[in-house]
């Protein structure tokens, strides 16, 4: 166990996966034919090994290394092959078979040669607005993300360099949970870690990818649309001036991963739109709903002009796709959130504690709307209506002083000061997060556990309920 530098505390054991039996029980080969994948669901307390052995595989489109032994814990996943290939396998898994009704990759495959065509357009110059901004759209656990995946990593074979954009608070892409973060992908995929690694939360030994990063601190953009919406508007400018800069990205277009909740009819899919409005989203591939795909079709069936094409597309979903229950998803969280502050098994963080008086911070709470919140919490003098336009985010965030119910809350330190709006406070990007580990009322200190030794200064915290209590991660 290792100690934490300025607490004198061990890191927390419970995020790495146990050694068990079978760990130590000689490795089993598995034969893959031709277009079949090896579908298998592994408990974030357990370690699955997997080397190929012979002919070429991919998980969610990034090739394995040949002899290369990739550990997998707390992951339902697949390793597919196009032209059949030998595994060598070991460890403990809650369920592994063999799939061939696979026929959605092929599909997939064919979306990312469409894809590649349009970028093609783009790098010769006809088609001035750069390559294809797509947007994945279906029901939870339909597969979003494993197509998004795919997508990205066949993209980044082709030597693209697409921007991939999250709007899902409920994952974290390259960040934890209750981001949307933006990023450029300059560098493959990570078999083992999906999106690979970002510098938000301390130095790694693989190559990083520098996401932007906004608090939304709520489970579903439908929980606060007022946050939600100046977020992506946000979110889409920077990135469409980012792309201004960097014809190679431009060319490479962008691809939106969303969350289940806001594909759903209800409220017309308003948050939908406004992604697609924002972002100029010109392909909508729609998974695992018949209904969403004929709702949007229908939406954007009479475009006014050359510019206001939307192509909508039904892609198959994926035969191993599976449902992940809640528990699951906590637990997933939460171990996104240990590893940001403590690495993985492969690169161990030290994260740093740090004191900070009462009078030295300025901390904002996410106002829950659906919550009436204690006004109690309000610093002393102050009303909700401080913001400068006396309305936008005075209701969506309050100033709160330091108290025994912020222990434990992860709490975001923004780009901007403590003096700036309540709007610009909202609508500002993360530097990174801390965690409270004690609040002494009485000395007017906070003790905060950070991932970077340096104090951060003169910025505006924000603190919300999501993702929920993360329990004592210095114990
Ligand atoms: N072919 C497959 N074999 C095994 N597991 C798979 C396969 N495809 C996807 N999965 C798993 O199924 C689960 C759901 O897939 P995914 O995360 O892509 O769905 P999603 O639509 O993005 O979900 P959400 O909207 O909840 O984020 C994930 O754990 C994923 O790893």
């Amino acid at each position: 166990m290792s100690l934490l530098p300025g607490l004198s505390l061990s890191a927390p054991s419970t995020a790495t996966p146990q050694p068990d039996a079978a760990t130590h029980a000689p490795p089993r080969t598995e034969e893959l034919s031709p277009r079949s994948e090896l579908r298998f669901e592994v408990a974030f307390t357990k370690t699955y090994r997997v080397r190929l052995v012979r002919g070429t595989a991919e998980l969610f489109g990034s090739e394995l290394a040949p002899g290369t032994t990739y550990t997998f814990s707390g992951i339902k996943g697949a390793i597919f092959t196009w032209h059949g290939c030998t595994l060598e396998l070991q460890g403990e898994v809650e369920s592994e078979y063999v799939g061939s009704e696979t026929e959605a990759m092929v599909e997939w495959l064919n979306v990312h040669g469409m894809l590649e065509t349009a970028r093609d357009d783009a790098t010769m110059g006809r088609d001035g607005n750069g390559g294809p901004r797509v947007l994945v759209v279906g029901p939870d656990d339909s597969g979003k993300t494993s197509l998004l995946k795919c997508l990205t990593a066949w993209s980044l074979k082709m030597a693209r360099t697409p921007t991939i954009v999250n709007t899902d608070p409920r994952e974290g892409l390259l960040s934890i949970p209750g981001s949307l973060s933006a990023v450029t992908m300059g560098s493959m995929l990570d078999v083992e870690d999906g999106w690979g690694s970002s510098p938000v939360s301390g130095p790694t030994g693989v190559p990083v990818k520098t996401p932007l990063v906004y608090h939304f601190p709520f489970a579903s953009p439908e929980d606060s649309p007022r946050m939600f919406k100046p977020l992506i508007t946000r979110a889409a400018l920077a990135v469409t001036s980012r792309l201004e800069e960097d014809d190679e990205a431009k060319q490479s277009g962008i691809i939106v991963d969303t969350p289940g909740s806001i594909n759903q009819p209800k409220g017309g899919y308003d948050l939908l739109m406004h992604i697609i409005s924002e972002f100029s989203i010109n392909v909508v591939l729609t998974l695992g709903s018949e209904r969403l795909y004929n709702d949007l079709l229908r939406k954007f069936g009479n475009p006014q002009s050359a510019d206001d094409v939307v192509h909508v597309f039904r892609i198959a979903k994926s035969g191993g796709a599976v449902a992940r229950d809640e528990g699951l998803m906590r637990q997933a969280r939460q171990q996104q959130i240990k590893n940001y502050f403590f690495g993985d098994s492969r690169t161990s963080l030290n994260p740093h504690g740090q004191w900070w008086d009462f009078g030295d911070l300025t901390i904002y709470r996410a106002v829950d709307p659906t919550a009436s919140h204690a006004q109690s919490h309000l610093m002393p003098g102050m009303d909700y209506d401080d913001s400068p336009s006396g309305q936008g985010s005075a209701s969506i965030l309050e100033k709160v002083l330091p108290s025994q119910e912020m222990v434990n809350a992860i709490l975001s330190v923004k780009f901007c000061s403590g003096n700036s709006s309540a709007d610009n406070v909202c609508d500002s990007c993360v530097m990174g997060f801390v965690y409270v580990a004690e609040v002494d009322e009485g000395r007017k200190k906070v003790r905060f556990l950070a991932p970077h030794p340096s104090r951060w200064g003169d910025r505006a915290l924000v603190w919300g309920n999501w993702p929920e209590g993360v329990g004592d991660l210095v114990a």
